[in-house]
């Protein structure tokens, strides 16, 4: 009882800073608060650098570029994209518009603090800070491109026009993508885009800092995304790794510089009627010197009223193979995993009709 009113304490005072992992960095410490203690990290295999997720050239001939895809979605939920038509100075400029952001002052990048990420802007250390049993070592700014515009003015300038590109870059790569995923499922081009799977779209800033104790914490726990697609840019740190469906192996997802990593959502997977897989990920704390900047960008249907829902195509069902879930509510589904612990696959389990 002691032990959980002070953490709560801890938990609050650190929030009341508003200003992150990255301020009690810069306040020097040299060993890390115990909110950030994860008791049983010891127990968590390493990573192995070998076999690496698969890397997806779009300049190869469209059929192999969609085999790739097909291949990659169904057997690891990851894959590298390369030659994707982003250049590398959009890449770089957007890295360090997130990274600027973080890097503002206490008492300005404070002003932004909030956990309410349906405004426009919000920036905040860990989603689910009052929900996990620790807290991870990172900060993120979030902010919400659609179905609801931002409104431009409450993004901070120093990474305004950055952010805006960005989201225009990877919704252009996105449809590409799509199309293509549609095509390795052999339903019609255009079925993802259809359900407004473009037009659902957030996009977390993620800031790593060194983290003194690298041994003691996580930068991002295990975890699946709950939408249809995430497209991810990380700097050349490190850290993020993905659990290997073929041996339950922890692989790293070595940063190859200008690449986007894309991974399959949770509700791909139930649209797809499980042909497709949202596979756990987490980062490592940050044991660089340096701090580490990701931006994920996280498609999902942006259609959310009473009467859309989302649910296996009705291509991928047959007698053979029946539907896996049940229909999911977009608002439903979104409230549920913004009002819980971050963790792996919970956003499904409640859809699954059958055991597999
Ligand atoms: O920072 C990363 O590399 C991964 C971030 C991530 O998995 C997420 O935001 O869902
Ligand atoms: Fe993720």
């Amino acid at each position: 009882m002691a032990a959980s009113t002070d953490r709560t304490t801890a938990l609050k005072e650190f929030e009341e800073t508003k200003a992150g992992v990255k301020g009690l960095v810069d306040s020097g410490i040299t060993s890390i608060p115990a909110i950030f203690h994860h008791p049983n990290i010891h127990l968590s295999t390493p990573a192995v650098t070998q076999p690496s997720i698969p890397i997806v050239d779009l300049s190869l001939p469209r059929p192999i570029a969609v085999d790739l895809i097909h291949a990659a979605c169904r057997d690891w939920g990851f894959f590298q994209l390369i030659n994707h038509g982003i250049t590398l100075s959009t890449i770089d400029n957007t890295i360090s518009a997130v990274r600027s952001f973080h890097e503002l002052p206490a008492a300005v990048r404070s002003q932004y603090y909030t956990r309410a990420i349906l405004g426009s802007f919000s920036y905040f250390s860990n989603q689910d800070l009052f929900y996990s049993e620790a807290a991870s070592w990172r900060d993120t700014l979030y902010l919400i491109f659609s179905p609801v515009r931002p409104e431009l003015d409450r993004i901070p300038e120093i990474c305004r026009s950055a952010l805006v590109k960005w989201d225009e870059s990877v919704k252009e790569v996105a449809r590409e993508v799509m199309g293509m995923v549609c095509e390795g499922l052999g339903v019609g081009l255009r079925r993802l885009e259809e359900l407004s799977c473009l037009e659902g779209r957030g996009m977390a800033g993620h800031y790593y800092p060194p983290c003194p104790e690298p041994d003691r914490t996580f930068g991002l726990v295990d975890h699946t995304d709950p939408g249809i697609l995430t497209f991810l840019v990380q700097d050349s740190v490190g850290g993020l790794q993905v659990k290997s469906m073929r041996d339950e192996c922890w692989v790293d997802v070595k940063p190859i510089t200008g690449a986007l990593v894309v991974n399959v959502g949770d509700l791909l997977q139930i649209i797809s009627n499980d042909e497709y897989k949202s596979v756990q990920h987490r980062v490592m704390a940050n044991s660089s010197e340096e701090s580490r900047v990701s931006i994920g960008t996280f498609f999902s249907p942006g259609k959310r009223g009473e009467s859309d829902t989302y649910g296996p195509l009705s291509e991928l069902i047959s007698i053979e193979k029946p539907a896996r879930y049940g229909n999911v509510k977009m608002i439903e589904y979104l409230n549920a995993f913004l009002n819980r612990k971050i963790k792996s696959k919970s956003q499904l389990d409640p859809y699954r009709l059958l055991e597999k």
